[in-house]
């Protein structure tokens, strides 16, 4: 790990600009005079709930904090450098306050209380199209510790589809034209299909969506932005400022289509999300379940949580040696549904959590017809809690039980593989969800 001895306390708040934040992160990018270090970073900030009552002063902290030193190293060692004074943080945290967007800083604020950040490659700054995708969740879970009840509908709608569902009768913004399957499909057809799905479900959410993020220059750009989406497409796509929304459309398909094409990242994500994610939701749930049951017939304590955060949270070498097992034949002695296993598999689901929340960046440069295709590249592979997983079957059992109240007639399928036939003799009525 590098660590700098640097302090960003020399660095005027105003010399940093507000790019993006996620549900744990906000995210600036370097723009004072030429540094050595910082030209061409980004530093990532932890963010803290906001107090419900009063304003300004950080919610109840949180007892198992995830601390930037763990990041770092988790993304190194399972799958970059640190800094500041606290009264600098809190200066730069009410310069950039009003940068970020109403919705966010109503429930979580820049934690002011870390001594730490990350600082990283500015991945969005510098061309004049970045494009960020979150696919989520690529494939259909394992049927076999399914319910009655949920199997027909999990083995046939994709979570991210049934999510966007529980989310939209929520009032929620959502992606409902976009199935991650067919981005993940490795099928042209279809991963034009979901380009378009994305495209669509950020036009009408003018850019409120987190499945999809334009950057320009390392400002985001909204389809509403008048001058600013104008600029964007003018210098992307050659585009003449009153091209149709249609065409410049089609013209940021055919841009990204090559790069989803030639990359065997995506099948590498959702082939890395199902395999640790063997159970499903369901199964990890019963696991959880039989190993409560099973320490407290050994007698000593009936209340029992196998799920403990201070005995389950994961050590670094606990994940190290973890990943050593999971790359090796022997995974396959471990992964067997039984309590003595139920490390192991919780380890697992973690880690398939982490890659079901990754995030593609993909900067779009005009270039000839030999050049080769531009990479591209991951972020957010952070590290989840073990204190989220009582959340996550909650939150599983809601989404299913909402998409089963849908008339079965109008539910959205969800097509795993690359078959284009299915696809074909689908009614895109019922793919439109
Ligand atoms: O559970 P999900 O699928 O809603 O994912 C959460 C994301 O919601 P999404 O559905 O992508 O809008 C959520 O994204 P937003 O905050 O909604 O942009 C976070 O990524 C959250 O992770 P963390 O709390 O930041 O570690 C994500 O939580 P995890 O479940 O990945 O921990
Ligand atoms: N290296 C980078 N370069 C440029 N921009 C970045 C970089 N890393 C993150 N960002 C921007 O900042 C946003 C928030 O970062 P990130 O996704 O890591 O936060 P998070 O809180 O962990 O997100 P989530 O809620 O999705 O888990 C990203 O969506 C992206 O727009």
């Amino acid at each position: 790990m590098l660590s700098l001895s640097l302090s960003l306390s020399e660095t005027s708040p105003a010399e940093w600009k507000y790019i993006s934040e996620g549900g744990a992160t906000v995210v600036f990018s370097y723009q004072g005079p030429n540094h050595p270090v910082l030209t061409g970073k980004v530093l990532r900030l932890r963010k803290t709930p906001r107090a419900r009552e009063g304003n300004g002063t950080p919610g109840d902290p949180d007892p198992h904090p995830i601390t930037d030193e763990f990041t770092v190293e988790f993304q190194q060692k399972v799958i970059s450098p640190r800094v500041y004074g606290n009264t600098w943080l809190q200066a730069f945290s009410a310069y950039h306050e009003p940068s970020r967007p109403l919705e966010r800083r109503t429930i979580s604020m820049i934690d002011i209380s870390r001594r730490t950040g990350v600082l990283a490659l500015d991945l969005i700054g510098g061309v004049s199209c970045a494009v960020e995708v979150k696919p989520k969740w690529g494939f259909l879970p394992n049927p076999i510790h399914l319910s009655q009840e949920s199997r027909p509908i999990k083995t046939r709608n994709c979570r991210t589809c049934m999510y966007a569902r529980l989310k939209q009768t929520e009032g929620k913004n959502a992606a409902m034209h976009y199935c991650p399957l067919d981005l993940f499909s490795g099928s042209r057809k279809r991963l034009e299909y979901a380009l378009k799905g994305l495209w669509d479900s950020w036009v009408q959410s003018n850019g409120s969506i987190n499945n999809l993020r334009v950057f320009s220059h390392g400002k985001i750009v909204r389809p509403n932005d008048g001058l600013t989406f104008q600029a964007w497409s003018r210098e992307s796509f050659s585009l003449p400022p009153d091209a149709a929304l249609t065409s410049i459309k089609s013209r940021f398909i055919d841009s990204l289509l090559p790069e989803f094409l030639h990359t065997s990242l995506l099948n590498h994500i959702s082939t890395l999300q199902r395999s640790l994610d063997s159970l499903d939701c369901e199964g990890f749930a019963k696991l959880v379940e039989l190993t409560r049951i099973e320490s407290a017939g050994l007698g000593d304590n009936r209340d029992v949580n196998p799920l403990d955060a201070d005995s389950m949270q994961p050590t670094m070498e606990d994940w190290v040696s973890f990943v050593d097992i999971f790359l090796s034949p022997e995974h396959q002695k471990n992964s067997s549904f039984k309590p003595s296993n139920l490390r192991y598999h919780t380890l697992a689901y973690l880690l398939s959590a982490t890659f079901k929340d990754c995030s593609l960046i993909i900067t779009l440069r005009p270039r000839s017809a030999h050049e080769e295709s531009s990479s591209i590249k991951v972020i957010d592979l952070d590290f989840k809690s073990v204190n989220k997983i009582p959340g996550w079957f909650n939150l599983d059992e809601k989404i299913v039980k909402v998409y089963a109240n849908i008339h079965a007639g109008m539910r959205k399928e969800c097509i795993e593989g690359n078959s284009e036939s299915e696809y074909d003799s689908c009614p895109t009525s019922t793919r439109a969800g």
